[in-house]
């Protein structure tokens, strides 16, 4: 495999914010092996939120890990992190040499198979800041991304392949909305490790 063959220096957005794809960031058999410890050693959870008021739990699991116990906050609910996983400081470095940016924690979701997914949001929350940069790392079955614009409705999409790393940053999360569109064609695993900066 022709490992770093994409130029991660491209803007995937025509405009009003920065993504990045890097392709795989490692070689097949380190992903593997980073999928099959992710797997067994987060603690994975069901999701909870409260969206117009309704208590929900999602099928697709998380996990929320970091420099030290964060609370953080989102679709209504608080969370708190867990400390770094060996494999998960590992990571966390091999995103920060490729990125340039330093990471206080991590929120990692686990897609049992294509009917789970994630709905149209931006990572906008105010413990985050503003114009923060994410970087998200994808392990096991091939997804699609899609972003949207906000006003214009622009969509981009991108494949997130087994151990790339796709980078948010600059007004991205101000101007767009992200999701992981649910497909029936995926019936494998997928996780993804978005490293965060948590400010306060
Ligand atoms: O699974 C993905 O690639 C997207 C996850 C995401 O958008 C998030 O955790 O905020
Ligand atoms: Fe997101």
């Amino acid at each position: 495999m022709d490992l770093f063959n994409q130029d991660p220096t491209a803007n995937l957005l025509p405009f009003d914010g920065i993504v990045q794809y890097y392709g795989p960031v490692m070689k097949r058999d380190t992903a593997d092996h980073y999928l099959n410890t992710l797997l067994q050693d987060i603690e994975w959870k069901n999701d909870e939120a409260i969206i117009y008021g309704k208590h929900i739990i999602t099928k697709r699991k998380v996990a929320w890990y970091g420099d030290r116990a964060f609370s953080y906050t989102y679709s209504n609910t608080t969370k708190q992190a867990l400390i770094w996983t060996k494999e998960l400081l590992e990571l966390k470095q091999l995103v920060e040499k490729l990125t340039g940016d330093t990471f206080n924690s991590c929120l990692l979701n686990l897609y049992h198979t294509g009917e789970e997914g994630m709905a149209w949001h931006s990572d906008d929350e105010k413990s985050l800041g503003l114009n923060t940069c994410i970087a998200s790392l994808s392990f096991g079955a091939e997804r699609k991304f899609s972003l949207k614009h906000k006003t214009t409705g622009d969509t981009v999409i991108q494949m997130l392949q087994h151990g790339s790393l796709l980078v948010m940053k600059g007004a991205t999360q101000t101007n767009w909305l992200h999701c992981l569109p649910k497909t029936k064609k995926v019936l494998l695993p997928r996780v993804n490790l978005t490293f965060r900066t948590i400010i306060k």
